[in-house]
Formats: structure tokens, sequence, C-alpha cells
């Protein structure tokens, strides 16, 4: 990994340009996010921090977990800002969820799908730093307890969104896709490989206590955000503000229909369709017959049997939503 930009501040309101800012910040960058475009990108938004006056302390590690013990080492009223992908933003919810401490996202990763759904865009700084003087908002966010397999006990806090099964294998493939591909063309081609070995297994999803579907499956997902995969609107029907996470499921499919069923989950078209089923709850139990691949905000995490997703509504204050 690249050395990362040493720490540096600034500070003084500015007279001209967007209202200014008091609070201050920690710019959590992470050099990889996007294979490396958020390193690229750094000099570029630096100036552009300096040139709006946002009082600033970087904060540039090698991993999340190191990232996440300097951000909880500052104050609550210290704001991060997240630069990079939904990775990065996931790294840090254990110092933003419940803490009150906002939050402010500038995409520079690979898929970016919180950011894009909330209209940011990778590599606009002027929108993702001029929002910042938005009224900050509360958004919900998800706890995901693995229930068997691997990592069988432990929680992970989410703001995106969790997948198993194909989407799952495809985020596994997508790390062998062609490094000259974009985020959505990894995404792309690693769905059609995954679509040449696609299986169906029992599959067992309950929301609020009540059955959404029993059956084979090759896909489940719970959601907080709307789209996974660097486009792919999964969940249509959600929204960070409402208190509830959204499970889908598919019901028993060849490869022709799932390979129509994708061409509908691009735009978000698939909801009410044969084969797909979809409820809006508070917790969600998604339980499979045999270990399936898992992945939470787009990082894969392993191979389970079951998963256990509660809301945590409005657990996150977010600045440029
Ligand atoms: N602050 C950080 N510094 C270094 N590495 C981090 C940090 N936060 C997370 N990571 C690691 O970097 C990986 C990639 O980050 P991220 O997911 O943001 O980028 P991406 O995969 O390019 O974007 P996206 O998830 O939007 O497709 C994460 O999965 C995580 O393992």
């Amino acid at each position: 990994m690249t050395a990362a930009p040493s720490a540096s501040t600034s500070a003084a309101p500015s007279l001209s340009g967007p209202p200014p800012s008091p609070r201050p910040y920690a710019v959590v960058l992470n050099p990889a996010a996007g294979r490396g475009l958020a390193r690229r990108e750094w000099p570029r938004l630096e100036a552009e921090l300096r040139a709006r006056r946002l009082p600033f302390e970087l904060i540039s590690e090698p991993g999340g977990e190191a990232a996440l013990a300097r951000v909880q080492a500052l104050p609550a009223e210290v704001a991060v800002l997240a630069v990079g992908g939904d990775g990065t933003v996931g790294a840090l919810l254990p110092a933003l969820v419940g803490t009150g401490r906002p939050l402010g996202i500038v995409p520079l990763g690979s898929g970016n799908d919180f950011a894009g759904m909330l209209g940011l865009k990778a590599g606009d700084f002027a929108s993702a730093l001029g929002r910042l003087a938005f009224a900050p908002r509360r958004v919900d966010a998800l706890r995901a307890t693995v229930l068997g397999g691997d990592g069988a006990g432990t929680s992970h806090l989410l703001l995106n969104g969790l997948g198993l099964g194909f989407d799952a294998q495809v985020t596994a493939l997508t790390l062998r896709a062609p490094a000259r591909l974009s985020g959505f063309g990894r995404y792309a081609w690693a769905a059609l490989a995954a679509l040449r070995g696609l299986t169906l297994t029992p599959v067992m999803v309950e929301v609020d206590g009540q059955v959404l579907y029993a059956g084979p499956s090759c896909l489940t997902a719970v959601m907080n955000g709307t789209r996974y995969g660097g486009g792919f609107h999964i969940s249509p029907a959600s929204d960070v503000r409402d208190g509830q996470l959204n499970a889908l499921a598919s019901g028993p499919v060849t490869r022709a229909q799932l390979l129509a069923l994708m061409g509908r989950v691009l735009p978000g078209r698939h909801l009410g369709q044969p084969r797909v089923f979809h409820v809006a709850g508070r917790t969600a139990t998604v339980t499979w017959a045999r270990p399936t691949y898992l992945h939470l905000d787009g990082d894969l995490a392993g191979q389970v049997t079951g998963v256990r997703v509660e809301v945590l509504p409005g657990a996150v204050t977010l600045l440029n939503g």
C-alpha cells in the first residue's frame, strides 16, 4: 500500500464561498479505496478542503481498524469525513452509531453504492463538501449477527446492507475480475461468472417473526440502502430514514430467468415479479441449509448458514446525505 500523506490541519472561517462551518473534521482517507483512486485524488481534495477553510485532521492508516481507533480517541463533536467507498464508511460505524458523531461522505471507492443512493458522485468534491452545510439528518443503520458458519456469534454494524448467495458469490468473483474494468464492469463480469455456476439451496427468510419465503433460492438480501454492486438497485423500496430494513429473496430460478431478473434489478424493476419475495420490517432472520457466501456492505464475510439482522432507527447522523 502506498504511504499515506502526512497529517495536516487548517483553520479560520471563510468570508466568501459556501457558508463556513466551525465544525472540526477528522478526514479519514482510505488510500486503497477505488483501487488507489482515493490516494490519487487526495491532493485535489485537500486543496478543496483548504479552499473552503474547513478545519480538519487527516487520518490515513493502512487498515480500517487503525483508522477507527484514531477516530474513537477524538471527542464526539469531531465529525468524520469518510473518503473512500462503502467499506471505508462501514469500518467507522462503531464510532458513529449511537454516538451522535456526524458523518460526511466523500465517495472515492469502486462502487460507492450508499453515497450514490444519496446522489453523491465520485470525484464531485464541490457537491460532497458543499452539502456539509446542510442540516444533519439521522439515517438508519443495521446490526447483523452471524448465526452459524464462519464468524458465528459475531455482530457487525452496516449502513448499506448484506447479501447471501448469488450476490455474495459475485463479490467473491469480483476479486478475480480483470483489473482494467470499472466498478460496474467488474460486477457485471463476476455476475456472469457466478451465473454459470448457479445453484439453488433451501432457504428460510423470516421478517418480524413471519415467514417471507421458505424454499429453494439462490439469493437473499437484507438492505438499508437501495443499491449494491456498483449500481444494482436491489432494494428500490428502501428508505434509510424509515426505521425499517428491507428483506428480499429469490425463489427457484433458472439461469435464463436469473439473467432476465438481473436486467430488472439494475434499474430496480424486479419487485412484484414472480419468484421475487420482498417485505419491510424491523428484524430479519435468514437461514440457509448449506454454508453460503455472505457479504456485509460489499465486503466478503466467509460462508455462513444464517444471519439475524435488526434495524437501528436513526442511529447515524449524516451531514451530506
Ligand atoms: N480507513 C481505512 N484505511 C484503510 N483501509 C480501510 C479503511 N477502511 C476500510 N478499509 C479497507 O479497505 C477496503 C476497501 O475500502 P472501500 O470498500 O471503501 O473501497 P472500495 O471497495 O473500492 O469501494 P466500494 O466498497 O464502494 O466498492 C475495505 O473493505 C476495508 O477492508
